[in-house]
C-alpha cells in the first residue's frame, strides 16, 4: 500500500518534515497558500537529499511523490499522516485543524508542529479531538531525530501508530505522558535562551560570544549524552550524589535570572539582530544550513560509530532497513553462482573531499564493509567473532576507475576467486547503476584472536565459503583480477 503525508503549512518546519516523509517512500501532498512555498519548501528538499540519505549505512527506499494542492481537503485526500506547521497562533491552529478534520480520513493521525501548546487547546472545538497530537519536531526535521509526542487522550492505538510510523522514518518519538506549555526540550531551550537574552542585554557577552561557550564546550557533550549523565560523569567516582551535593547550593546563588525576562524593546532587537549579522551575516541562510547539515551529519555518523544516543538510532533503523532484503540475507537465501550484492548504500556527505568527489579513503572503507558484510552472509558474525575466530586482511589492491559524488547510490556485488581453508580471496565490483567506479582485490585470512595467527575456519563458514567459490568459478574472469601497478623499472 502507497505511504501518503499531507504537510500543511511548508514553511521551515513543513519542508523539513515534508522531506522526512518523501526521503523515506512516502508520497507527500502539500497545501501552503504561500505563492512562493513551491519554491521554498523545494530548497529544503535539496538541502535533505544532499545530506540524509547518507546517514545511514543502507539506501533509503525510492523517493516518494511530491505534489501541490490548492486547498486543505485536496492535500488531505489519502494521507494516513496530516502534520500541521501553521504559524505558532492558535486561532490559526484552530482553525485549520477543523479544516483538515472536515477533509481527512477519521483514521489519519494528525499531528501538530506547535513547539508550545497544549494538545488540549489544540484540540477545542475539534470534531474528533483524540484523533489530534502535538508531534513537535527539531529542525533541521529531515536530520534530527527527536519528535516529542504529546497525547494525552489519544486512543494507544493511534499513539502506537504514530510512534511506528515517526520510527520509520528514522525518527525518536520521545512521548510525554502529561501536557505542558512548551513539552519539555522548548521548556529548556527557552531557559537558555531567555538567560542568553539577558547576558547580550546587560553587556556581558556578545551573540558570538555566547555561541562559542555553547559550541566549544557542553553543546558537544550535550549532543552523547544529555545533561544528568554528563553530569553524574562529572561527580566522579562519587557519583551523582556527589555532585549534587557540590552544585546544589549554587542553585541559591543568583546564577540565572529565571522568569525574570529581559524587555523586548526595538532597542534589544536591533542589539541582537546587529550582533549576530556581525557574527554570521557573512553567509546566506542556504549556505548556514548546508554547513550545519555537514556538522550534523558527521557528528551522528561519528554517534553511529559508537552505537550511542543518536547514532545507537540510526543502527536500529538501518537494521529494520535490512529485513526482508537481500541485505540482511544469509548464505542459504542466496543463490552459489550469482555474485553477491554486499552493499547498496548512498555516499556520505562526510566521504567526499577537496577534489569535490569521494576520497580514496572511503573507498577501502566502502569495500572493507562489504568484506564484513560478506564475512556476516558465509557465518563469521559478531557472535561467532566473540568466540575467537575471525578473519584479518592480509592484502589489498584498488582501481578508481570513475568519480563519485556525494548522494550517489552506490552498489557493491561481491565474488568469491577463491576461498578454502583459512583463505578467502575476494573481487568486490563498485557501480552506480551499470557504471563501474571501482574495483577491490582482497586476500584474507581466518585467523584466531586467541594466539593472532592463522587459523582454520569453522565448518560452517568453510562450506558456505567454498559454495560460493564453486559458484563462482564458472563465470567470466574479472578484467583487472590480480593486476599490480607496472610501473617501469
Ligand atoms: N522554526 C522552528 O525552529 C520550529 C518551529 N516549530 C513550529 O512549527 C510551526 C511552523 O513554524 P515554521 O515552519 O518555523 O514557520 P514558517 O513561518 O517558516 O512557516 C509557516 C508556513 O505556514 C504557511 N501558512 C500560513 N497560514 C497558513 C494556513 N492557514 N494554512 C496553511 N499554511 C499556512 C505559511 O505560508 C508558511 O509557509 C509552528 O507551530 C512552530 O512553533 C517547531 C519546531 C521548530
Ligand atoms: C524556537 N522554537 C521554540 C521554535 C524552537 C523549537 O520549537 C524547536 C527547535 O527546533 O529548536
Amino acid at each position: 500500500m502507497s505511504k501518503t503525508a499531507a504537510i500543511i503549512g511548508g514553511g521551515v518546519i513543513g519542508g523539513g518534515w515534508a522531506a522526512r516523509f518523501l526521503l523515506n517512500g512516502w508520497d507527500v501532498q502539500v497545501f501552503d497558500p504561500d505563492p512562493q512555498a513551491e519554491r521554498k519548501i523545494g530548497e529544503v528538499i535539496a538541502n535533505a537529499r544532499r545530506a540524509l540519505p547518507g546517514l545511514t549505512d543502507v539506501a533509503l527506499p525510492p523517493e516518494g511523490k511530491l505534489s501541490y494542492h490548492a486547498t486543505i481537503a485536496e492535500a488531505v485526500q489519502g494521507a494516513q499522516w496530516v502534520q500541521e506547521s501553521v504559524p505558532e497562533q492558535l486561532k490559526i491552529k484552530q482553525a485549520t485543524l477543523a479544516d483538515i478534520q472536515s477533509a481527512c480520513d477519521a483514521e489519519a493521525v494528525i499531528g501538530s508542529s506547535t513547539s508550545g501548546f497544549k494538545p488540549s487547546e489544540l484540540q477545542q472545538g475539534a470534531t474528533r479531538p483524540e484523533q489530534i497530537m502535538v508531534a513537535h519536531p527539531f529542525n533541521p526535521v529531515y536530520l534530527l531525530p527527536l519528535v516529542e509526542l504529546v497525547a494525552p487522550e489519544a486512543a494507544p492505538e493511534l499513539i502506537d501508530k504514530a510512534k511506528a510510523v515517526l520510527t520509520s522514518l528514522g525518527m525518536y518519538p520521545l512521548h510525554l505522558k502529561k501536557e505542558i506549555d512548551a513539552h519539555v526540550a522548548d521548556r529548556l531551550l527557552e531557559a537558555v535562551w531567555r538567560e542568553a537574552l539577558w547576558l547580550v542585554k546587560d553587556g556581558i557577552a556578545t551573540t558570538e560570544e555566547i555561541d562559542d561557550s555553547i559550541r566549544y564546550g557542553f553543546g558537544i557533550r550535550w549532543a552523547q549524552m544529555g545533561l544528568f549523565e554528563t553530569y553524574r560523569v562529572a561527580g566522579g567516582e562519587a557519583g551523582m550524589k556527589h555532585f549534587m551535593a557540590q552544585f546544589g547550593p549554587a542553585l541559591k546563588w543568583p546564577w540565572t535570572k529565571l522568569m525574570d525576562v529581559p524587555e523586548f524593546t526595538d532597542e534589544l532587537v536591533d542589539l541582537i539582530a546587529g550582533q549576530s549579522d556581525a557574527q554570521s551575516g557573512m553567509h546566506g541562510i542556504r549556505d548556514l544550513e548546508r554547513i550545519r547539515d555537514n556538522n550534523l551529519v558527521v557528528m551522528m555518523r561519528g554517534l553511529k560509530a559508537q552505537n550511542w544516543g543518536a547514532g545507537a538510532l540510526l543502527n536500529a533503523q538501518e537494521h529494520e532497513m535490512r529485513k526482508g532484503t537481500v541485505h540482511g540475507a544469509l548464505a542459504a537465501d542466496l543463490p552459489a553462482d550469482a555474485l553477491v550484492e554486499t552493499a547498496h548504500r548512498t555516499v556520505p556527505l562526510d566521504w567526499t573531499d577537496y577534489n569535490g568527489h569521494m576520497t580514496e579513503s572511503r573507498y577501502l572503507h566502502a569495500f572493507a564493509d562489504a568484506t564484513d558484510r560478506f564475512m556476516e552472509i558465509i557465518g563469521c558474525n559478531a557472535e561467532y567473532i566473540s568466540k575467537g575466530g575471525s578473519y584479518f586482511t592480509a592484502e589489498t589492491h584498488i582501481r578508481h576507475v570513475d568519480e563519485v559524488h556525494a548522494g550517489v547510490v552506490i552498489t557493491i556485488r561481491t565474488r568469491v576467486i577463491m576461498g578454502e581453508g583459512k583463505k578467502m580471496h575476494l573481487w568486490h565490483e563498485m557501480y552506480d547503476g551499470d557504471r563501474l567506479l571501482a574495483t577491490g582485490e582482497h586476500f584474507l585470512l581466518h585467523v584466531s584472536l586467541e594466539t593472532r595467527k592463522p587459523s582454520p575456519a569453522a565448518p560452517h563458514i568453510e562450506a558456505a565459503l567454498v559454495r560460493f567459490a564453486k559458484g563462482h568459478a564458472g563465470l567470466p574472469t574479472p578484467e583487472g583480477l590480480g593486476r599490480a601497478i607496472g610501473a617501469p623499472r
